[in-house]
């Protein structure tokens, strides 16, 4: 595990440009491998749940290469294998290998998905679309194994009781190569759902309305890549580096950034009165002085986003007065609480509500990034404290921000990443 240290209280400025979104990265690699012919994507994040997938891959004989953020997947030799647990622990995604071996093989076994301590993340809505579109599946052992008969897959009618990012994907994953047509209800309609289903479609695969609440597969025999897929900008770290730069900013400009996908935050933080420039592909974000109190509650999209409750958070502490924050998707994701406080900040549990007070003054301090989104908080937090803020399992920052160590130097933060101490 690593450790990122930040001397912060410095003012910072200049432009940065955001990386392909991970959480559309997570879902290409493994559909990559339905893939009748090499493939390959641009602007892929330079990020630890990339190279955890690329030793995924590895295991099934699918080589891959990562050069100037192409990543080139040659899946044409893939091979059944056991996967490697320690790497499908490491993220949450790799159960899109459930749906994408399905496609391919009929068949797959894979260990429970690992990924963020933010409460419980069920997968019943996954398996019930397996079932659904034939196949039968068995838990056992902390794996998953899930399989059909000769016929293989077929189309079936799918109403998810929860609206999942997760079972929309997996289940257009197994449905792309199943006989007949698939229908998913109440579907997920995050944008990542419409870049995969845009990269299927670009192989010959035959998917309608993704981006609404019904999609509809028919089932194709074979999918040939033709071009390049350019991943979509990720709005999550987007919004991370509004919230950043909104907070310590003396002016800073995000380019590569698809404004439409960043409504529910953009508008927050226009109501907190930060004088926002959305242009076409960038947005500048200039120096803030007074910040109104907001209440945020997260909802699937396009409502704020989870992933951004606890970025916008050190923004809040800013505000002149009580924000209010009510996370609707994960409630338990709360592990910044504790953290911020340590630095001085007044965030605390109300009422099952996070209630976020003025704080004028952060304090550097040793604090711990339980998971991505709580340790993007305290990054900014500690980019705005006095003093030296330690921040230890860094890696489930480094797991998904592109090259945040450079793009923070680009903006003048004094920042690095040490090998944490070993303990016993
Ligand atoms: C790799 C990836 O894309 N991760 C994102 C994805 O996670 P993920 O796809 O795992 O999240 P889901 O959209 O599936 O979860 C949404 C809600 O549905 C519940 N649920 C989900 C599946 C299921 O079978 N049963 C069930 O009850 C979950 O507990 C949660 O409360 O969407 C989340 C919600 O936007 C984001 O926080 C994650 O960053
Ligand atoms: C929860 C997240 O990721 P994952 O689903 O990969 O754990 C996240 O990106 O905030």
């Amino acid at each position: 595990m690593k450790k990122m240290i930040i001397h912060g209280g410095k003012r910072l400025s200049g432009e940065l440009t955001i990386g392909g979104a991970k959480n559309s990265t997570v879902a290409l690699i493994p559909a990559a491998i339905l893939a009748d012919t090499p493939v390959r994507f641009d602007t892929v994040p330079h990020i630890l749940d990339v190279h955890n997938l690329k030793i995924i891959l590895e295991s099934m004989n699918v080589h891959s290469t990562f050069e100037n953020d192409v990543l080139t997947i040659d899946p044409t030799h893939i091979e059944e294998s056991e996967l490697p647990s320690h790497a499908i622990k490491s993220l949450r995604a790799s159960y899109y290998f459930m749906g994408a071996l399905l496609g391919r093989f009929n068949r797959a076994t894979v260990t429970f998905p690992g990924g963020d301590n933010i409460g419980p993340r069920p997968i019943d809505q996954h398996i019930k679309g397996f079932k659904a579109l034939g196949a039968n599946v068995v838990e056992k052992n902390d794996s998953v194994f899930i399989s059909t008969g000769t016929e293989g897959l077929h189309g079936a009618r799918i109403f998810l009781d929860v609206v999942s990012v997760g079972a929309t994907i997996n289940i257009i994953l197994a449905a792309v190569k199943a006989h007949g047509t698939t229908t998913i209800e109440n579907a997920a309609k995050e944008p990542e759902i419409i870049d995969v289903a845009t990269f299927l479609n670009n192989m010959g695969a035959k998917i309608r309305g993704a981006g609404t609440d019904v999609i509809r597969i028919e089932g194709v025999d074979s999918l040939r890549a033709r071009a390049t897929h350019t991943i979509i900008p990720d709005r999550i770290e987007t919004g991370t580096y509004l919230s950043l730069a909104a907070a310590i900013g003396d002016g800073i400009l995000l380019k590569n950034v698809i404004p439409e996908h960043m409504e529910s935050f953009t508008a927050k933080m226009l109501e907190m009165g930060v004088g926002l420039q959305i242009n076409e592909d960038s947005i500048y974000v200039p120096r803030v002085s007074d910040l109104n109190p907001v209440r945020v509650k997260t909802m699937t999209y396009p409502g704020f986003a989870t992933d951004l409750q606890q970025p916008i958070t050190p923004l809040l502490l800013r505000a002149n007065g009580n924000s209010v924050v009510i996370d609707t998707i994960y409630p338990q994701r709360t592990q910044h609480i504790a953290q911020l406080r340590k630095m001085g900040a007044d965030i605390r549990v109300q009422d099952n509500l996070i209630v976020v007070g003025h704080s004028s003054h952060l304090q550097g301090a040793h604090v711990e990034a339980g998971e991505i989104r709580s340790g993007a908080a305290l990054m900014i937090a500690g980019l705005i404290a006095s003093g030296t803020t330690e921040i230890s399992r860094a890696d489930n920052i480094l797991r998904g921000y592109d090259r945040v160590i450079d793009k923070l130097h680009t903006l003048g933060a004094d920042v690095e990443i040490a090998a944490d101490e070993i303990r016993v």
